[in-house]
């Protein structure tokens, strides 16, 4: 797989949504005019602090060709995945005069991509949208499939719609400036593909974990192709998660726990790490996985720098919040473990004294 060759992934639309591709290549800008469309009049490209030049570098360039281009700039990271944030840029469509044609432009990493999709779903109850990642975790995971919204304060994602973009541009020169911490944090969605369905992604980055760490590494555009590819398969057949799509949540129960707990303020790839070291104690304990796919888990997140433990003082309280987990059904709290590599499977109402030792070996 070339690193300059523009790879088309395709996803297929289901539950009466449009199929729509995932390009991941460079200089793809090209494509954007044709996504957006002649029918609309307006683009809202909405943009985290961090990527302002880029913001205004778009926005001036679809002013050229001819739209009523806006920018809409929005805090970094979670900041920007509130209700406040999301009133504020429909407070902007609102006064640009929005309307059901015009679409929406989500250039950053996920925070933005997911609370610009959520924008795009509420708005007039649904306008399309492009998204534009540039991070890692967004290319790979984000911004693919139709998960869009927000959180509170009880919550992470609480609040949102599934509403698919019109397509995806990945443009792998966006990573360049990405902090080393952040790309670091996409890539536990990246082995968090490798474990639930594509091995391969384990291979690739166990062959030379320092490379894996920066975009200049060989494998770069082959590892985000292939989680793509995972990830495309599963929304595709399954876009509202009745079934098969729980197994993306791998390492999800307890990383989202962990986020709230830190109100929010750890990047999510890192609290997926440690949740996915607990979800493979948790098979391990559970008698599902076998000792060298669980050690596995925690040799590869270290061998990248992605952190394996968190404060054991916390279980209480990231216990109550793992009840209320999206894959909770009643008092049934649901996790996602692995029968093997490459075999998610849900584990239901585990034995209290089983979580807590999976725990015991994550807690520090
Ligand atoms: N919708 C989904 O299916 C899905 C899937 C996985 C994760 N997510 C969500 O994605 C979010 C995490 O996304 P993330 O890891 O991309 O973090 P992020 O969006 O918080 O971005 C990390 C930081 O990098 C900055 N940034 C982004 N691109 C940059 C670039 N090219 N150069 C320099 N700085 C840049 C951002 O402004 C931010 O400060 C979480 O909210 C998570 O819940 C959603
Ligand atoms: O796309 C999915 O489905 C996922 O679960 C992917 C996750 O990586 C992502 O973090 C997602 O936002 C989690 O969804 P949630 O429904 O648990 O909030
Ligand atoms: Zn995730």
């Amino acid at each position: 797989m070339s690193s300059e060759a523009v790879t088309r992934i395709h996803i297929g639309g289901t539950a009466g949504t449009e199929p729509y591709d995932v390009l991941v290549g460079r200089q793809l800008l090209g494509e954007l005019a044709g996504l957006i469309g002649d029918r609309a009049k307006r683009v809202a490209i909405v943009h985290p602090e961090a990527l302002a030049e880029t913001g205004d570098a778009l926005r001036a360039d679809l002013a050229e060709q001819g739209y009523e281009a806006v920018a809409i700039q929005v805090p970094n990271a979670e900041e920007a995945k509130t209700a406040e944030v999301a009133a504020y840029c429909w407070k902007a469509l609102g006064q640009s005069g929005f309307t059901r044609t015009d679409v929406i432009v989500g250039v950053g990493g996920g925070a933005t991509t997911d609370l610009a999709g959520f924008v795009a779903a509420t708005w007039l109850r649904g306008v399309r949208w492009i998204a534009i990642p540039t991070t890692v975790l967004a290319m790979v995971d984000a911004a693919v499939g139709g998960k869009t919204g927000i959180n509170t304060a009880e919550g992470k994602n609480l609040v949102g719609a599934f509403h698919p973009p019109a397509g995806v541009l990945c443009d792998l020169a966006a990573l360049d400036s990405l902090p080393v911490n952040d790309y670091v944090s996409g890539l536990a969605e990246v082995i968090k593909a490798g474990f639930i369905a594509d091995p391969v992604i384990l291979d690739l980055i166990e062959a030379d974990p320092q490379a894996a760490r920066t975009p200049a590494g060989p494998h770069t555009a082959e590892l985000i192709e292939r989680s793509v590819r995972v990830k495309a398969e599963v929304v595709s057949s399954d876009l509202k998660e009745s079934g098969l799509r729980e197994i993306l949540n791998y390492g999800h129960t307890l990383g989202h726990a962990i986020e709230k707990n830190e109100r929010y303020k750890w990047r999510h790839g890192a609290a997926v790490s440690v949740g996915m070291h607990f979800a493979a104690e948790l098979g391990r304990l559970a008698g599902r996985l076998d000792d060298a796919t669980a050690d596995r888990h925690r040799t590869i997140l270290e061998s990248v720098g992605l952190p394996l433990h968190y404060r054991y003082d916390q279980w209480p309280k990231l216990l109550e919040t793992m009840k209320v987990d999206k894959k909770s059904r009643g008092d049934l709290l649901r996790f996602i473990v692995l029968d093997g590599l490459a075999k998610p499977t849900v584990l239901e109402g585990p034995d209290p004294a089983v979580l807590l030792a999976a725990y015991g070996e994550v807690g520090e």
